[in-house]
């Protein structure tokens, strides 16, 4: 058990670290992901953006240093009860439809599949009242990204983790979760996304962190992280935020 701090984090990374084939891939990562706060964690391909998400769901262990969901070890399943996960590649069971996968995911958290709710999620992502009776293996590319976002959404949750949630998105979709995900910091909700889009990131975030080469180069607010590279740009800024590290 981890001690709790106040005020608590929703998510306290302190220095993890994770090696894979010999190599670090997370060198010593300390970063607080404040309750109520909209986070972008970004970097180039590589980074380890994915490992430090994997670490902090339990899907791989860290090789030191320690991860805290509300003060609670992230390794002790009860610590993420109050998480919901989108996987970088959303894969869902191509032989379900819509519909049945979104009830056993709700099923797999004891809730009940309502389809009244369903549709309101769908429709917050624009995806059609019809992909719910629909296999999943007849889904275009954007359509499978909707649904693993709405099986994100669907169940009412404090803190959401979404790895790439735009992959695939069409620009309304793109829009609409935006919209979405501002409504959730509204409702004091937290949310810690990966993005390659740094425009996002600007538009939506409370602040960014920047991981470069598995050790954390900037984490601040985008207006912030401007100024401390004298950049006019979020995208200047993190050019040189990674270019500094080297
Ligand atoms: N299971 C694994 N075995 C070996 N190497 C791995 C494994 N998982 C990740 N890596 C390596 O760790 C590094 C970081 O990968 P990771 O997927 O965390 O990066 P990322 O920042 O999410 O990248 P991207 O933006 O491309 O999704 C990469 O070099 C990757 O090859």
């Amino acid at each position: 058990m981890i001690l709790s701090t106040s005020p608590q984090p929703a998510i306290r990374f302190t220095r993890v670290a994770k090696r894979h084939g010999g190599r670090d891939v997370l060198r010593g990562v300390t970063l607080d992901v404040r309750a109520g706060e909209l986070l972008g964690l970004v970097g180039v391909n590589g980074a380890g953006k994915t490992t430090l998400l994997r670490c902090l769901l339990d899907f791989c262990a860290a090789d030191e240093g320690e991860i805290a969901l509300f003060g609670i070890d992230s390794r002790e399943s009860r610590a993420r009860a109050p998480l919901a996960f989108l996987p970088e590649r959303f894969e869902p069971p191509p032989f379900l439809t819509g519909e049945e996968f979104l009830a056993y995911v709700l099923q797999l958290q004891g809730q009940r599949y309502d389809e009244r709710r369903a549709l309101d999620t769908l429709a917050a992502l624009d995806l059609a009242p019809s992909a719910l009776p629909q296999r999943v293996r007849e889904y275009s590319k954007g359509m499978t990204q909707k649904l693993g976002l709405a099986a994100a959404l669907i169940a009412d949750k404090q803190l959401y983790v979404l790895d790439e949630p735009c992959s695939g998105l069409d620009p309304k979709a793109h829009a609409l979760f935006n919209n979405r995900m501002r409504h959730l910091r509204e409702q004091g909700r937290t949310v810690l996304l990966t993005s390659h889009a740094l425009a996002d990131i600007d538009a939506l975030c409370d602040r960014l962190a920047i991981l470069h080469d598995g050790s954390l180069q900037f984490v601040g607010t985008p207006d912030a992280c401007r100024r401390h590279y004298g950049a006019a740009t979020l995208e200047q800024a993190f050019m040189a935020s990674i270019q500094c590290s080297q």
